[in-house]
């Protein structure tokens, strides 16, 4: 009765939101975006927070144990692979650093969807296929994973793609809705055998800020987040699955030999341990933050969780707290720290509420910035001054790992008035990770590893890159300074980045190349970039106002007028981004002359965002 009952629940659930395609095909990738022309229709397709696959997994109450059988013969109906496209996929070209990023919702000119539901789910398999291999060396044959989403439009029919990717793989599947990332990562260390905890590996479906049509793939282990090498691994065998598909030769399993699907309210788990951490850090007092007023400014990201299921129970007011509902078309703004919007949005929250601090996370929390009750924003380099500040207090000397546009400012206070060592390492929150790993594994203590785009990671946190994990520090440091004067606000944290030098100036501009420039000559756009680098750095030479800095792991870093400029190749995009701090107007003008100067017989080099700046 009860498999007959779950069955019926399946099936109204599929008529009503996988209508089979003319092909045939489970999907019908069109459900969620008829009339996409029109906001409206895309306004009915948001995401709530019920999320509604989940819902349906919901809706039977039955234990793990006893669903199993039920949801195996769910996904067994669902089955019938979907990989049957004959559209070509690069898989490669999905590829982005350590990410997977597509295009997974059609409608913007230009911009194919590469991220189809048939790639999602070849992608699922390959890493089931990749984290088997490494598993079973211990014996492991059938795996549990979890997967879960940010807000973006396309979240659902890609869990459905990836849920399907691995139970027709054989392995099981924990379907959280709508998450976090750094809750992704966790859920691979949490040990909670009631909700089949912790997961042989995690797979969070986001695309970070990125515009409302991309989305992507990240993957965790109980190591950590996957590295390029994993995720090149994982598409070339995703592209494989995909051609035999095509092809056919793909066999379905049986029913019996289907992975299971289960749901698990896992950002409950995950927020709990957040509170746990601040109540402990505050010598176990059950609401530290009683009577602080903190807004949160979600974006209509996956943040909203940190109001009701951190900040409140710990006591704090969250009045005025906004764009907590989940929104996959942004309505309000980009969710990102590093934008000027955003942060203006959160800004204004804070001073029009009279709030003691303000939160900002982007759309996957991984990223966060604070603002003070001042209206001061506590982001890029002074949110690492302030980050540096807690966790050289905790290990004096410590070196910080940064990424490369931080500013000499930055350096001064760490290492001057801080006591710790600065160590300024390339972009990419990987990469400065790892750095940071790679040192203490010869020696060199590190317990921070951050980035200006707010991407910042704790070795006390398993070096997981984690916003609220940041935020929940900043908590500590609040709650025990209300221990001692309940009527103070954020002003223990103004004062700890008391002393930072700040430049007047800070810009970055984006340089792009021009791939289908004759100049190119047919080479890459990174050799052309390179060789742009190398003649600025030749260039840079005659210039006895302009000195090299000494240690500097990318692009060109230069000091001068007072003040630094930095070119160097973006991690994706076919871009030099420049970025230049300089005490007045007049010497970063002077600065972004030099390079100017240098680079404009590259012909490839788009400059105009550089003349602009200079005619300001
Ligand atoms: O090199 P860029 O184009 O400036 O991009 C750099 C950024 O790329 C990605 O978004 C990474 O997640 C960030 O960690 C990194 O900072």
């Amino acid at each position: 009765m009860a498999a007959l009952s779950a069955k019926t629940i399946k099936n109204a659930f599929l008529a009503q939101h996988h209508p089979r395609t003319r092909h045939g095909t489970r999907y019908n990738s069109g459900f969620c975006f008829r009339n996409t022309r029109s906001m409206h229709s895309f306004q009915e397709c948001r995401l709530s927070v019920a999320d509604s696959s989940a819902k349906w997994l919901n809706t039977t109450t039955t234990p793990w144990t006893s669903f199993d059988k039920q949801a195996v013969s769910c996904n067994a109906a669902q089955g019938g692979s979907a990989v049957s496209s004959s559209e070509k996929v690069d898989f490669l070209k999905l590829q982005n650093g350590s990410d997977i990023r597509g295009v997974a919702v059609a409608g913007v000119e230009g911009e194919p969807v590469n991220l189809t539901e048939p790639a999602t789910e070849a992608i699922a398999a390959a890493f089931a296929a990749w984290l088997l291999n490494r598993k079973e060396a211990d014996g492991l044959r059938r795996l549990r994973i979890s997967v879960g989403h940010d807000s973006r439009i396309s979240a659902h029919k890609l869990q459905n793609a990836v849920t399907h990717g691995i139970t027709a793989a054989g392995h099981d599947i924990l379907q959280f809705g709508l998450a976090s990332t750094p809750a992704m990562f966790n859920s691979t260390l949490t040990i909670d055998e009631r909700n089949h905890l912790p997961v042989d590996g995690a797979i969070m479906i986001t695309a970070s800020h990125l515009p409302y049509n991309r989305n992507g793939l990240k993957f965790f282990t109980s190591d950590g987040g996957l590295n390029k090498a994993d995720i090149k691994d994982i598409l070339e065998h995703a592209s494989k699955i995909y051609e035999e598909s095509a092809h056919g030769k793909q066999q379905e399993r049986e029913d019996a030999s289907r992975g299971v699907v289960n749901s698990v309210d896992y950002m409950s788990i995950y927020a709990s341990d957040l509170v746990q951490a601040v109540r402990k850090s505050a010598g176990g007092k059950e609401k530290p933050l009683e009577g602080l007023h903190v807004v949160v400014d979600a974006g209509n990201g996956a943040g909203g969780f940190f109001v009701d299921k951190v900040l409140k129970p710990l006591g704090a007011v969250t009045t005025g707290s906004q764009f907590l509902d989940p929104d996959g078309l942004f309505p309000n703004h980009i969710p990102n720290p590093e934008d000027k919007t955003a942060m203006k949005a959160i800004t204004e929250a804070v001073l029009d509420n009279k709030a003691d601090l303000g939160i900002i996370f982007d759309t996957d929390v991984d990223r966060s910035a604070a603002v003070d009750s001042s209206g001061r924003e506590l982001n890029r380099n002074r949110l690492i001054a302030l980050m540096a500040a807690i966790v050289l207090e905790e290990h004096p000397g410590t070196t910080v790992v940064t990424d490369s546009v931080t500013s000499d400012g930055l350096t001064v206070f760490i290492e001057n008035k801080l006591g710790g060592k600065h160590h300024r390492f390339k972009r990419g929150y990987k990469n400065v990770i790892d750095e940071a790993i790679r040192l203490n594994s010869i020696g060199e203590e590190s317990h921070l590893a951050m980035e200006t785009s707010g991407h910042g990671a704790l070795k006390e946190n398993h070096w997981l890159d984690d916003g609220a994990y940041l935020m929940v520090k900043l908590l500590n440091k609040l709650a025990a300074a209300r221990t001692l004067d309940s009527s103070i606000g954020s002003k223990v944290l103004t004062d700890l980045v008391e002393g930072l030098e700040e430049a007047a100036v800070t810009v970055e501009i984006r340089l792009k190349i021009d791939q289908n420039h004759a100049d190119l000559k047919g080479g890459s756009f990174r050799d052309y970039g390179e060789a742009v680098l190398r003649h600025l750095e030749n260039a840079i030479g005659k210039d006895p106002n302009l000195h090299k800095a000494p240690k500097n792991y990318e692009g060109v870093r230069v000091s001068g007028h007072g003040g630094w400029f930095l070119l160097r190749l973006s991690l994706h995009d076919p871009v030099l981004p420049l970025n230049i701090e300089a005490p007045s107007k007049d010497d970063a003008i002077k600065l972004g002359l030099a390079v100017l100067t240098a680079v404009s017989e590259f012909s490839a080099l788009d400059v105009t965002a550089l003349n602009k700046f200079l005619q300001q």
